[in-house]
């Protein structure tokens, strides 16, 4: 298993057990509030939690926050944005996938203030993918995308998962986008995640 998590458990969350194998994509869905981005923060360990995870059959605890979510790359639905340019946001390279976003070169030199919604949310997957995560925890990553830049949002991270051989945890609320994507379904429901069947 590429990632193991036993007993994961915050005040909103849990306890659950997760498994997600190398190249897998699992889906979550559930109610609003039901604590799916709370889950996937504390898979990330952004908020204090408490369970065993392992990443490679390495536990959490072998690595430093930074590093760890470095290898386990969480987009959050509304991602931070520190500096004034997304150059500064930007590690050198990953120009395949700014182009493949629909982004030249230039995007480096834009203020971070003028980007769209839709913009932030597709840069904010290169900052994620440049780190070349092991996992990754996506939070509604197209909620803010029109029908085309959802579909090559989508195809990106099919490929990236395929390429790198990763996993990831997507959580989103548009029923034909889990039909799209397919694969095994998660249901949160009151901070406790079931598999779904259908
Ligand atoms: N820091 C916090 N402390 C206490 N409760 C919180 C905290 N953050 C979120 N919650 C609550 O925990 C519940 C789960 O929140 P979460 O954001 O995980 O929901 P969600 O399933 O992602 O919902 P949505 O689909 O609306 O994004 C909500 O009732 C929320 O108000």
């Amino acid at each position: 298993m590429l990632l193991q998590i036993q007993q994961l458990h915050t005040p909103q969350v849990g306890p659950l057990d997760l498994a997600l194998g190398a190249g897998e994509l699992a889906q979550v869905a559930g109610p609003s509030g039901a604590g799916k981005s709370l889950l996937l923060r504390a898979i990330a360990d952004l908020d204090r939690n408490e369970g065993l995870i392992r990443l490679e059959g390495q536990p959490r605890q072998a690595l430093s926050g930074s590093d760890w979510r470095r290898r386990v790359g969480y987009l959050p639905a509304d991602p931070a944005w520190w500096a004034d340019t997304v150059g500064e946001h930007l590690q050198p390279g990953g120009e395949h996938w700014l182009e493949a976003l629909g982004f030249g070169p230039d995007v480096r030199t834009w203020t971070v203030d003028r980007l769209s919604s839709g913009e932030r949310q597709r840069l904010a997957l290169v900052r994620v993918l440049q780190n070349r995560p092991r996992v990754l925890l996506l939070d509604e990553p197209t909620a803010n995308l029109d029908p085309d830049n959802t579909l090559i949002m989508e195809g990106l991270i099919r490929d990236y998962l395929r390429d790198s051989d990763a996993a990831a945890l997507w959580v989103s609320h548009d029923a034909e986008q889990r039909s799209r994507l397919g694969g095994r379904l998660l249901l949160m429901e009151s901070g406790q995640l079931m598999e779904s069947n259908g």
